[in-house]
């Protein structure tokens, strides 16, 4: 992995505090585009130590700069974690903006991989995920880089 990927990829603070740098005078906007209660995938329940047929709390957004999309992301809540978050009326704002409030939030470790199986829609270099945890609460976020993004910053192709 180049080091100017490896600055996103293995970064541990906030990806949204990071691309809204990095958008200079770019808007930036999530743009959410599926939030519902679901059976995550298999690999999901497993990195949250989840049975696979519990429900779970699904979001995917879209991290878009000047309404051109430069990551997506789902991230997956098992339901008993949720005792309290009202995480449902997130809507556009970032998951992010409500985690890296959280005073003792732990992240785990970060999982990589090149070439992802796409997202819906979506083709890019690298994806990453790790698990937040926050007392009872975990999410697992799953983060897509996309082409559109090594694009607009001159990133390298790897
Ligand atoms: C975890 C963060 O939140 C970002 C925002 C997300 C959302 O709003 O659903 C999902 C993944 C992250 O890229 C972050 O900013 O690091």
């Amino acid at each position: 992995m180049s080091p100017d990927w490896w600055r996103w990829v293995a970064s541990r603070d906030s990806l949204t505090a990071r691309l809204v740098a990095a958008g200079g005078q770019r808007d930036f906007r999530v743009r959410l585009l599926d939030q519902r209660l679901g059976r995550p995938h298999r690999d999901e329940a497993l990195a949250l130590g989840l049975p696979h047929t519990r429900l779970a709390w699904l979001r995917e957004v879209a991290l878009c700069l000047d309404e051109r999309p430069w990551v997506m992301a789902r991230s997956v809540v098992p339901l008993d974690g949720l005792h309290g978050q009202r995480l449902e009326g997130l809507g556009e704002r970032s998951l992010g903006s409500w985690l890296f409030r959280q005073p003792d939030l732990v992240r785990g470790p970060l999982e990589v991989a090149d070439h992802p199986a796409s997202f819906p829609a979506a083709r890019g270099p690298w994806a990453r995920r790790s698990v937040f945890r926050h007392r009872r609460f975990a999410v697992l976020v799953q983060e897509y880089f996309l082409d559109s993004m090594m694009d607009d910053l001159g990133l390298p192709s790897r």
